[in-house]
């Protein structure tokens, strides 16, 4: 371990892409998507070229900003806990990733201005502290309207204050919003025999779009994050399919080092506990991997 270490030190001296706990290890994170994310082609392709892009720059022209959208369990959480894992040495728990939920950080809709000047001053503070910090918004669509406009400033390319670069930042969020379109692209590509993998962001983004900027309800809503083309990826999840689900229950076995037979079982048995939609070709799982590891232990 010690030799690694120094390694990696060794490289972020010359390449100056580390600060403070920063260490992003992309070979990880590429082998770690290609082997364990489920069904997400263009996942991978464009979180692994936006960030490669991005992190091997020293001088980022604005900071990352990448939106994740989809159908519930389809692996946004999944991925960007992966994500933080790869980039941060103490991973969530390092003092630069900071994670917002709405139900936990912003729970009373009377108290938006409080949360407004909370959350700007949170997040000047820790860019201050270190500019390589990420931040991560969970569940956008239930984020009071209002009060993720606070952020604006810090997405785009103009906010240097004292001295400190703001633009190493990463922002990531969260929502389901998009979903069923999502849903209906990846369906009528089935429908008309076009291989999943064949889907293309083209192919999905303006109904996200649409999506989020038709939606009074969703954190973006008038905030000018979208109107000011302050997001630089739109990431699509697709929902998952009979096979996909598999594959999580084989992630989760992993590690208990069953007998071929047994996973095979505990697979199909997971399977068919799994509701599938839409009701005529039963083609998609309701809640895509969600709740495989708490039904595995049912089979266990
Ligand atoms: N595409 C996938 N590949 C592998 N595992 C997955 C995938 N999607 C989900 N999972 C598994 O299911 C669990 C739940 O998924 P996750 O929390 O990432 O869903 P989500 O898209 O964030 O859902 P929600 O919109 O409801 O928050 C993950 O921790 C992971 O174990």
């Amino acid at each position: 371990a010690a030799a690694a270490w120094d390694l990696s030190s060794l490289s972020c001296g010359f390449r100056a892409l580390c600060e403070c706990d920063f260490r992003p290890d992309l070979r990880g994170l590429e082998c770690d998507l290609a082997q364990h994310l489920a069904g997400q082609h263009l996942v991978r392709q464009l979180v692994m070229k936006g960030l490669k892009a991005f992190v091997e720059n020293p001088a980022p022209a604005k900071p990352l900003v990448m939106s994740f959208h989809g159908w519930t369990g389809t692996g946004k959480s999944y991925v960007s806990s992966m994500l933080v894992q790869y980039l941060f040495q103490d991973g969530m728990a390092s003092p630069h990733v900071h994670h917002f939920s709405p139900v936990i950080h912003f729970p009373h809709a009377d108290q938006i201005e409080r949360y407004q000047s909370d959350l700007k001053q949170w997040i000047l503070g820790n860019l201050t502290a270190c500019g390589r910090s990420l931040f991560l918004f969970d569940e956008v669509d239930k984020m009071h309207p209002g009060l993720l406009g606070v952020l604006r400033p810090f997405l785009g390319p103009s906010w240097v204050v004292y001295g400190t670069n703001y633009r190493k930042a990463i922002f990531i969020f969260l929502s389901n919003a998009g979903g069923e379109q999502i849903n209906q692209v990846a369906l009528d590509a089935w429908r008309a025999r076009r291989d999943r993998e064949e889907l293309q962001l083209r192919d999905l983004e303006p109904a996200i779009s649409k999506a989020i900027t038709d939606n009074p309800h969703h954190g973006f809503w008038q905030s000018g994050i979208v109107e000011d083309q302050l997001l630089d990826l739109l990431v699509p999840f697709l929902p998952l399919q009979r096979h996909h689900v598999r594959h999580c229950v084989t992630n989760e076995l992993a590690q208990l080092g069953l007998a071929q037979q047994q996973e095979e079982e505990v697979a199909q048995a997971v399977v068919d506990g799994t509701a599938f939609f839409p009701e005529e070709e039963q083609l998609f799982s309701s809640n895509g991997c969600k709740t495989v590891a708490s039904r595995i232990t049912l089979f266990l």
